[in-house]
């Protein structure tokens, strides 16, 4: 598809070659007939068409041409077609915006008038395209930072959105790489704290010893190597987020003084004998499985109970329906602009269903690594299978029961209609051939937000 792209359907060859050199400024494609002009138009979906009515076998009359505006516009809806007629012409003008031509131009061509038509239309065109990418953007990002298209995900999204204007405390529950941080960075972005700091700390990539002092700080003097007065992370997120990542991963030692800043609201540095208050809002991740280290006595339960204000449970990537795809294209987008690999264009058939059948362990993360080592390792234009390393002996097959296979293409059908009809609900149902009621039953069932 290109914006610049515009197909002039027209059998006199003299018309054809005054035509070309009048817009010379676009990419000038030419049939000049029914045949010619509808395979130009399945091949490069012009944003712009100009088609005179009179095309052989019926140069003199009208009928082949409004054939062709009709397929031409039932092939890509979204094109521009500028109808041109004979000046003597009344009815059929009106007949050809009757039909959904964008306009109509009269006979004898002035290229001078002809270009301004063909310039508003391409102007046009560029607009709703940006409208539809928009739109598109909309679907798949549901939330700021957060790339997803799947059901799954954005029910996750739309409990977020419920949860920050509130200073809940959330526990993000879910396997490593699913996106915790970038959730509860998304949820600190839509509540009131937003222009205060969102503070993150991983618990298990920080050693226990360590710990302590990172999160409450230390006084002067607590310890040798203290050398002077440091606030801890807790203080650092005052009026603002704290992300505690892996609190599955704190000691039992740690935990009576994480409880008190729970309940109370202050923290006491290291060494120091004054609580300080804090005004933070917490969000807590793990992927491990809670209670279990309760009844293993390495997490106690009274904690757990105050994490646990709102648990959100975040679907692997091999879970979500339609996210592996999105997120792919995302990444790749952003890396092959990071590394100026512009030449990349997509990924074959063969990567994109290695993908869907690939089990994704580590998850987003992996994916976007994956997808970052293909953008460096393709040769061609689409990335293959084997420049992401799946190879088909690492596949498991993803199977779907029928239903979830029916939902799925419900979904996407959903969301196409809806984008062809600028998410007019009328129009969209019009083109699923179902009722307004009914699509907005599926909306709901779907989590779809219009
Ligand atoms: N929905 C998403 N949209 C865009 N990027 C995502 C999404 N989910 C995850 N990522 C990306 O995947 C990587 C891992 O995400 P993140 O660190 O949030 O996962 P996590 O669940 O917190 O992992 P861990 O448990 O290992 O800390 C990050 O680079 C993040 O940007």
């Amino acid at each position: 598809m290109s914006e610049q792209t515009l197909l002039i359907v027209e059998d006199d060859p003299g018309l054809q070659s005054q035509l070309r050199w009048s817009f010379e400024q676009y990419k000038v494609l030419m049939a000049d007939d029914r045949d010619s002009a509808i395979a130009a138009v399945k091949r490069n979906q012009p944003a712009v068409v100009t088609l005179d009515l009179g095309l052989p076998p019926d140069p003199g009359g009208v009928s082949e041409g409004f054939t062709v505006l009709s397929e031409i516009l039932s092939i890509a809806p979204t094109t521009k077609v500028i109808v041109i007629t004979g000046n003597d012409d009344q009815i059929n003008p009106v007949k050809s915006v009757g039909l959904g031509a964008y306009d109509f131009y009269q006979k004898p061509i002035d290229p001078e008038t002809l270009s301004f038509v063909v310039e508003r239309a391409f102007r046009l065109y560029g607009l709703e395209e940006e409208n539809r990418q928009f739109r598109r953007m909309h679907i798949s990002n549901p939330l700021d930072g957060v790339i997803a298209a799947s059901p799954e995900m954005h029910e996750v999204c739309r409990m977020i959105e419920r949860l920050a204007p509130t200073d809940i405390t959330v526990l993000l529950l879910g396997e490593s790489g699913t996106g915790k941080e970038v959730l509860a960075r998304a949820l600190h972005t839509l509540s009131p704290r937003s222009k205060k700091p969102f503070i993150a700390v991983n618990a298990a990539a920080i050693p226990d010893s360590l710990l302590e002092s990172e999160l409450f700080g230390f006084e002067k003097g607590a310890y040798t190597g203290a050398t002077q007065q440091t606030k801890g992370k807790f203080e650092l997120a005052d009026g603002g987020t704290f992300f505690l990542d892996e609190i599955g991963d704190i000691p039992l030692s740690l935990q009576p003084k994480l409880l008190r800043v729970l309940q109370e609201r202050v923290v006491e540095r290291v060494g120091g004998r004054q609580p300080i208050k804090v005004d933070v809002r917490l969000i807590c991740a793990t992927h491990q499985n809670l209670s279990k280290l309760i009844s293993e006595g390495k997490f106690r339960e009274d904690l757990y109970f105050r994490i646990n204000e709102m648990i959100i449970n975040i679907p692997p990537l091999r879970e979500r329906t339609g996210d592996v795809a999105v997120l792919a294209r995302a990444f790749l987008d952003k890396f092959a602009q990071q590394m100026r690999r512009a030449n990349i264009l997509g990924f074959s058939e063969g990567a994109l269903s290695a993908m869907e059948a690939y089990h994704w362990p580590g998850n987003v993360r992996e994916l976007e690594h994956k997808v970052k080592r293909a953008v460096v390792m393709a040769s061609g234009p689409l990335i293959e299978a084997k420049d992401m390393e799946l190879a088909p002996g690492e596949f498991k097959r993803r199977l779907w029961s029928l239903r979830e296979a029916r939902d799925m293409a419900e979904r996407q059908a959903i969301c196409a209609a809806l984008s062809e009809a600028g998410e007019n609900v009328t129009k969209a149902a019009e083109i699923l051939e179902i009722t307004r009621p009914t699509l907005y039953a599926l909306l709901s069932k779907f989590n779809l937000k219009i």
